[in-house]
C-alpha cells in the first residue's frame, strides 16, 4: 500500500524488533524516510543490524520515549511537519491508539492512511466479557473510525486484524 500510493514520509509507532519500519523503509524511494517510535531500546541493535544488511538503515530515524511525545515533537513550532507524512501504521501500547489517532491525523496527509495493527485482537473484541483495557481500548478506536467524518475506513480481517483510516 506504501508503494501504491508512493509514499516517502512514513510514521511507525510501536518498534519493537524493528520489523515493520524496515518492511516499509524497503517500498520507499531512496530518500524516503520512516520515524519509528519506541518506549524501549532493548531491541534496537537487533533492529538495527538487520535495516543495515537490507541497507535501509538510512531511511530509519528511532525516536526513543513515549510515542505521543515523539508525535508531538513533529508537531512542535521548530519541526512544523502537519501533514507531510503519507502513512502511519500503529502498533504500540493498545490503550493509547485514540492519541495516536488524533496526533497521526495532524500529521499524515489528506489522500494518505494510517493503519491501526491487532483490531480483531484474537477475537477478544467481539467477548463482551473481555473488559480488559487493551480490549476495551481496541473496541473504542474502531467504534471512532466508523463515526468519524475525516476518514474513510477498511477492516481487514487478515492477520490480527488491520484497520485502514484514509485521510479525506
Ligand atoms: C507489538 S510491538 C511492535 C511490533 C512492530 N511494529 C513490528 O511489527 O515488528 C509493540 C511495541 O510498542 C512499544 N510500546 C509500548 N508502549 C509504548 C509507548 N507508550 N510508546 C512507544 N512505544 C511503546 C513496546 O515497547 C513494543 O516494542
Amino acid at each position: 500500500m506504501c508503494k501504491m500510493i508512493r509514499a516517502k514520509k512514513t510514521l511507525d509507532i510501536g518498534m519493537f524488533t524493528g520489523y515493520s519500519a524496515l518492511t516499509i523503509a524497503q517500498v520507499l524511494p531512496p530518500d524516503g524516510r520512516v520515524v519509528t517510535c519506541d518506549v524501549s531500546t532493548q531491541h534496537e541493535a537487533l533492529a538495527r543490524e538487520h535495516w543495515r544488511r537490507a541497507g535501509v538503515e538510512s531511511r530509519i530515524d528511532f525516536r526513543v520515549g513515549p510515542a505521543v511525545d515523539s508525535l508531538r515533537r513533529l508537531l512542535s513550532d521548530n519541526a512544523g511537519e502537519a501533514g507531510s507524512y503519507d502513512f502511519a501504521f500503529i502498533d504500540a501500547d493498545k490503550e493509547s491508539y485514540a492519541d495516536y489517532y488524533e496526533l497521526c491525523l495532524r500529521l499524515v496527509r489528506p489522500g494518505g492512511f494510517i493503519a491501526f495493527d491487532n483490531v480483531l485482537w484474537g477475537g477478544a473484541v467481539l467477548n463482551e466479557a473481555d473488559q480488559s483495557s487493551s480490549t476495551t481500548a481496541l473496541r473504542q478506536i474502531c467504534q471512532k473510525l466508523h463515526a468519524d467524518e475525516r476518514v474513510d475506513v477498511s477492516i481487514l480481517n487478515s492477520g490480527d486484524g488491520v484497520a485502514l483510516a484514509f485521510v479525506k
